[in-house]
């Protein structure tokens, strides 16, 4: 679901679920940090991504061992961890109540197998299968194993050889070295690979105590003696038998300081490897003695010499190819170290000696020069692999138990993983077969494993949609055709065929398998088999060769004719021995093939397997450069894929590969039962959600279980995955179990609740704000109401002022101007009334002034209309009229001259005076005060020094 999550993620779209996304995953690992997690299989959820990220966070954090369910995964550190492996660590575990509550180590895995053995419990025997591709780390592991078993299972008192007294738990230990140096090698993946693969039974006695080992091994690489990839090596013993030797032994075995083998590639690399002594050593305890370990090593540098062995191109087929000059005392050396005759060595070499008829007619048949280099390979090859077999019957007869003196046994099965190279072969389809064969083991005890688990929870429940890789098995081993059975039926026949027509052949007969397929753009003739750990192409040019690995007899014979008591014992010319060659081509006997052989070993290999509880430990490389603190996350990949880990994976992907626990599920999905047609009593408050966990803390588990009841009833008609075929949601004893699609399904629903939450409070929100804006805007009027009515109050009181002031020096200057008028007024008054014509003052009589003055006063408006009138009077009658009017004496007018300012006469105004009076002013005031005209207003008239008429122009009289 996270892929799928990721994969249609787009856009803010793609946020949101990218977010979704995170927060699944903190909700899956919530139960530990991902480096924390000591079990592959509790990561959340199981799938290869989060495998990764769980390895990945534990590697850097120096955490090299991890369960996966049933296996453990051991992750090559690449440097030395000495605390890992110490003899106190090792008692710790075995003396630990519950190893399995330590952190994942090697040691648990060998603890718990020693503990089943105690347990007496069925079956007794149990077998530790250490896998991985080269260089990850099988070697080291099984050793370590082989170091735990030596403390902890040691037996109180030694066991005396009757050579060496020495523990058998050291010469165990001793038979480590002998065989690296034999059967190792260093290629480009590893320093010390192992070239073949072995099984080492640990016997154990009724007290559990070791009392032997035997080993068996399986298919060694006997070509790496004759041929070596360049920058790899030959065996390890062939570098320290030439560095390692004395003068002395050097001298006996030829071997002379700075002398150069072909056989011997990159021998100025110094490895630890390198290391004779150790070997001679281990040999020494394992009762190899020093003759037999001389007459050993002398062989081996009669190979070397072997090697060195060059023929030219024969002109005549009828004639043996000769050698080359300087290959002449090779061949000499290597005879004379091999214990043969220098000529038959030659001879046999160079010629092929085929038998024919019935009566077995002998021809010889000079080889060409290829064929020559075949043979002294061959011879070089036959001879090594026999003797590796050879060492490995004296280690098993040094450390092999007396049958009767052990009744269980642990065995260590150190095999080689899964291959895939650009071109594979027979070796590559040999070990490939194994690990289908392994893998099926595999799949079928971590089902069982799966099942108890199950089972442990109550849940009843099988793999039905698991196929496992027996198709893949029929294709390899099937009956009656399979490619086994055709390369075989190839080798019975002896019938030349070319690559091309064995790929028709294989092709043609096996066309319905579903494993097998054709890459059509291939140059070379192949096929493709489709492995459990992905496709693999093999080449058929060779195989059948190979098949066969043909000795011709008379190098056999040759060898069975040699002097040296190594070889003697190792070539025993009674009896007779029968080689692949020997039966006729027509016979329908079965031919020991290479694969028949191989499958035989297999299937003795199961049977014990199967016998036996197993126990898984897979090696994985962290990087191909053997750098500390350097994970590859590809490179991991493929080799999970390889040794069947993701296998595993999708096997947890059909059962159940999500695991919560009731808590976590409760915490995660009560919220979904808001959806529900109703909500029971126990979730519905809205403590029951909010407080959860905290409730869930102080929850009885009775209560828990009721609640968690509660809502998985809920949920199919939540989910409708009620109509899906298989139960895909289970509640186990202590954890919730579900598919994929239910935890999607889950997921979508509480998307869906929490986007209906997130709404409700999203409106709660926005009415909140609303009603909070509402409030504030509100409150804003208020406050812009009363500071601007305060700022208008203000405003007003400062006009109220101002005005007031204005008004105050207004009346002062109104009252001021008015004084000043009226005193100016009064001033004229009495100046114009001074200058009232003598002859009128004196003429009148006092009683005669006042009858004139109140003349004027009551008819001085009608003189005034009179002499305003447009129309009407004019000059001197007008002058009459005002006079009389006034009263004016008109006898004297011509001395009562109205002056007039600048030639104008005429009343201009008519002014009411405080004392009552009124003043007729004839001309434009030419006083400064008394000529001013206000406008008229209703208002301002006070009646007392006032203009009462005015008009633009005087009255002209
Ligand atoms: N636990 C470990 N601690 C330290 N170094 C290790 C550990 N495991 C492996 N190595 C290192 O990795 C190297 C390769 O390991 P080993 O030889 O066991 O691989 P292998 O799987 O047996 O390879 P092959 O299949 O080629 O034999 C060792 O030589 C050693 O240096």
């Amino acid at each position: 679901m996270l892929h799928q999550v990721s994969d249609r993620s787009s856009g803010s779209d793609g946020q949101n679920k990218a977010s979704l996304r995170e927060d699944l995953q903190e909700f899956l690992s919530r139960e530990a940090p991902l480096h924390q997690l000591d079990d592959l299989t509790k990561v959340n959820s199981v799938t290869l991504e989060t495998v990764l990220r769980c390895l990945h966070a534990r590697y850097m954090a120096d955490m090299f061992y991890t369960n996966a369910g049933c296996t453990l995964v051991a992750l090559n550190p690449f440097k030395l961890v000495p605390q890992l492996y110490t003899p106190e660590l090792m008692r710790e575990y075995h003396s630990a109540p519950q190893p399995e509550k330590l952190k994942p180590h090697i040691f648990t895995v060998a603890e718990q197998t020693y503990r089943n053995v105690k347990s007496l419990i069925d079956p007794v025997n149990q077998s530790i299968v250490v896998s991985g591709e080269s260089g990850a780390g099988k070697t080291w592991t099984s050793r370590c194993l082989m170091k735990f078993y030596a403390v902890v299972a040691a037996a109180p008192t030694s066991w005396e050889s009757p050579k060496i007294a020495e523990r058998i738990e050291q010469r165990i230990l001793n038979s480590n070295p002998v065989m690296e140096a034999f059967g190792n090698a260093c290629t480009l993946r590893n320093n010390n690979s192992s070239r073949f693969g072995k099984f080492i039974q640990l016997q154990l006695n009724r007290a559990q105590q070791m009392t032997g080992a035997a080993v068996q091994t399986y298919l060694l690489e006997k070509t790496r003696v004759a041929y070596q990839a360049s920058s790899e090596r030959n065996f390890h013993i062939f570098y320290q038998i030439y560095k390692g030797a004395s003068e002395d032994e050097r001298f006996q075995w030829h071997l002379p300081k700075g002398a150069t083998f072909s056989w011997l590639p990159n021998a100025e690399r110094t490895l630890e490897e390198d290391c004779f002594e150790v070997t001679r050593e281990a040999m020494m305890h394992l009762g190899i003695d020093i003759p037999t370990q001389n007459n050993i090593f002398k062989v081996l540098a009669g190979l070397l010499h072997l090697g060195n062995v060059r023929f030219a191109d024969s002109e005549d087929e009828a004639h043996p190819c000769q050698l080359m000059d300087s290959a002449k005392c090779f061949v000499r050396t290597s005879a004379s170290l091999l214990g043969l005759h220098e000529d038959t060595l030659l001879e046999t070499v160079q010629i092929r000696t085929i038998r024919a008829g019935r009566q077995q007619q002998v021809f010889r048949k000079p080889c060409s020069r290829g064929e020559c280099d075949t043979r002294r390979d061959c011879l070089a090859k036959v001879v090594y692999a026999r003797l590796f077999d050879w060492l490995v019957s004296v280690i098993n007869s040094s450390i092999c138990a007396d049958p009767d003196s052990w009744t269980a046994f642990i065995g260590l099965l150190d095999v080689y993983g899964f291959e895939s190279f650009p071109d594979n072969s027979l070796e590559q389809l040999c070990i490939n077969y194994a690990n289908e064969k392994l893998q099926q083991h595999f799949v079928a005890h971590y089902l069982r494993a799966q099942q108890e688990e199950y089972a442990l929870e109550g849940l009843e429940w099988s793999f039905v949609n698991y196929q496992d890789n027996q198709t893949c098995l029929d294709l390899i081993e099937g009956s009656p055709i399979s490619i086994c059975s055709l390369l075989n039926e190839e080798c019975r026949l002896n019938r030349p065929s070319s690559a091309a027509q064995l790929q028709v052949r294989i092709e043609s007969a096996l066309a319905d398998s579903p494993c097998l397929g054709h890459n059509r753009l291939s140059q070379e003739p192949s096929f493709i088999v489709v492995h459990y750990a992905g496709p693999v192409r093999y080449l058929t040019a060779g195989l059948v060769e190979k098949n066969k690995d043909p000795v011709p007899p008379e190098l056999t014979e040759l060898l069975q004719l040699s002097h040296d008591p190594l070889l003697t014992v190792l070539f025993p010319t009674q009896p007779k021995e029968k080689t692949q060659e020997e039966p006729s081509g027509q016979s329908r006997a079965p031919v020991l093939t290479v694969v028949s052989k191989f499958k035989a070993s297999l299937e003795q290999l199961l049977l014990v397997l199967h016998s036996t509880t197993p126990h898984y430990i897979r090696c994985i490389k962290p990087n191909s450069q053997g750098q500390p603190q350097t994970f590859f996350q590809e490179e991991v990949v493929s080799q999970l894929e390889a040794c069947g880990l993701v296998e595993t994976i999708h096997i947890s992907a059909a059962g159940f590969p999500i695991r919560v626990s009731h808590q976590n599920f409760l915490e995660r999905y009560a919220l979904l039962r808001r959806l529900g047609p109703h909500m029971p009593s126990g979730l519905r408050s809205p403590h029951a959600t909010r407080g959860y966990s905290g409730q869930l803390a102080r929850t009885e588990e009775a209560t828990l279980q009721t609640v968690l009841r509660d809502l998985l009833h809920a949920l199919p008609a939540l989910t409708q995955v009620a109509a899906t075929p298989a139960d895909p949601l289970h509640c186990g004893k202590t954890k919730v179990f579900m598919t994929e699609s239910v935890l999607e399904l889950l997921e979508g629903k509480r998307a869906r609740v929490l986007e209906q939450c997130a709404r409700c409070i999203q409106y709660g929100w926005k009415r909140h704000q609303h009603r909070k804006q509402e409030r504030q805007r509100r409150a804003a009027t208020l406050i812009q109401a009363a500071i601007r009515s305060w700022l208008t109050r203000k405003h007003i009181q400062r006009l109220h002022t101002a005005a007031s002031v204005i008004k105050r020096a207004w009346h002062k200057w109104r009252v001021r101007m008015a004084c000043l008028a009226s005193k100016e007024l009064d001033g004229i008054e009495e100046k114009s009334m001074s200058q009232f014509p003598s002859s009128l003052n004196s003429s009148l009589l006092p009683s005669a002034q006042t009858r004139l003055q109140g003349a004027i006063i009551r008819l001085w408006p009608l003189g005034l209309v009179l002499a305003n009138a447009a129309v009407g009077l004019r000059g001197f009658q007008r002058k009459l009229v005002v006079c009389a009017c006034l009263q004016l004496p008109s006898d004297n007018l011509s001395t009562c001259k109205v002056q007039t300012a600048q030639g104008q006469t005429g009343v201009v105004s008519i002014r009411a005076l405080p004392q009552g009076s009124i003043k007729f002013h004839c001309r434009k005031s030419p006083l400064r005060y008394a000529d001013i005209c206000p406008e008229p207003s209703p208002y301002s008239i006070t009646g007392f020094n006032q203009i009462l008429l005015e008009r633009h122009s005087p009255v002209h009289l």
